[in-house]
């Protein structure tokens, strides 16, 4: 059984309040999560390219190991956009707008994508963690503090990301699922 001083720690580099609170959750116990508030530039590309590329950028701005994530929420209907622009799509239109955007399709499947990557620092390849969690685009419900969380709603649900108690949303979220892998890699 691991002391608290044989805890592992990580730097979380995000401009984000939310995520690096479900992070902090997710690891209460395993990993400390030191965090480093960087506005980080959004890229484009895939998932899997901005993930790496993100974590290089944090790595050198830090001068350190660190670890960041990149959130994509894909509708099925149009081959997984917005994807990684879905936040420009949340602010540019909304939440409501985001419903609208697929009033022309019968599909409203998709899923949240998190991808995660941890760093050794500058110069060094990142290594990818990712984590899928199935569901609907529906018409807003719930708290809305957390991004699109009121209008996705997990696959075997009947609440929204938004609705749903945060310790539920934390073990069966993309960011749980892609958290998870993190944590092999460390500790198995
Ligand atoms: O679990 C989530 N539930 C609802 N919304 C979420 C979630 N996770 C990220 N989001 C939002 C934040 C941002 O509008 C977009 C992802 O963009 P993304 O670049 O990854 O996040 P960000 O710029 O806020 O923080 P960061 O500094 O880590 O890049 O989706
Ligand atoms: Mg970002």
């Amino acid at each position: 059984m691991a002391t608290t001083s044989e805890k592992k720690k990580l730097v979380f580099v995000t401009g984000n309040k939310n995520k690096l609170a479900e992070v902090q959750s997710i690891f209460k116990d395993v990993i400390d999560i030191d965090s480093h508030k960087v506005d980080l530039p959004e890229l484009q590309g895939t998932s899997q390219d901005i993930a790496a590329q993100k974590c290089k950028m944090a790595a050198d701005i830090i001068q350190g190991p660190c670890i960041t994530e990149d959130t994509c929420l894909c509708f099925n209907a149009m081959n997984g956009l917005p994807g990684p622009y879905i936040k420009w799509f949340h602010e540019s239109v909304g939440l409501d707008g985001l419903n609208k955007m697929l009033v022309g399709f019968d599909d409203k499947s998709g899923y949240a994508l998190c991808t995660i990557a941890y760093c050794e620092g500058p110069g060094h390849e990142p290594v990818i963690f990712e984590g899928i969690t199935k569901g609907n685009i529906v018409p807003a419900r719930g708290p809305t503090y957390f991004g699109w969380d009121p209008v996705f709603q997990p696959e075997g649900f009947d609440q929204t990301y938004a609705e749903m108690p945060k310790d539920i949303k934390n073990t069966i979220s993309h960011r749980f699922r892609a958290l998870e892998k993190l944590k092999a890699y460390f500790l198995d």
